[in-house]
């Protein structure tokens, strides 16, 4: 079992080319680590939406998790709203779910823990 501390312990890798890509069991076992998070757009990326009392919290988050991306060279698509945030990760140059995506999504979970 992968907890998600020992997700959010990993740094993201370069990764290119689909042999990259989770497979099915790979990508449940990753999320069962991440509370709320899912699989969208029929495999193609995991998501979470993010609820917030105001603007400000809301940007907040938004600005840590630009942090995140930075430094881990590892970029999310966001929906950024009032008082939540759509968050997506995929892997473009892997063309669907990679463990960067797993790595990623639990750093963003743990700015909030
Ligand atoms: C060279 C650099 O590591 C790549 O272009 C990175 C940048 N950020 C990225 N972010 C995401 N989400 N997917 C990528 O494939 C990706 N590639």
């Amino acid at each position: 079992m992968t907890t998600i501390n020992e997700l959010a312990q990993q740094r993201c890798q370069p990764l290119k080319g689909p042999e990259h890509r989770l497979s099915d069991a790979q990508l449940r076992e990753g999320l069962a680590a991440l509370p709320g998070w899912e699989v969208i757009g029929n495999g193609a990326a995991i998501g979470k939406t993010f609820r917030f009392p105001d603007y400000h919290r809301t940007m907040a988050f938004v600005n840590a998790l630009a942090w995140v991306a930075h430094r881990e060279d590892h970029h999310p698509d966001l929906g950024v709203h009032y008082d939540r945030v759509v968050v997506r990760y995929s892997t473009h140059d892997v063309g669907g779910p990679s463990r960067n995506d797993l790595i990623c999504a639990a750093k963003a979970e743990l700015l909030l823990a």
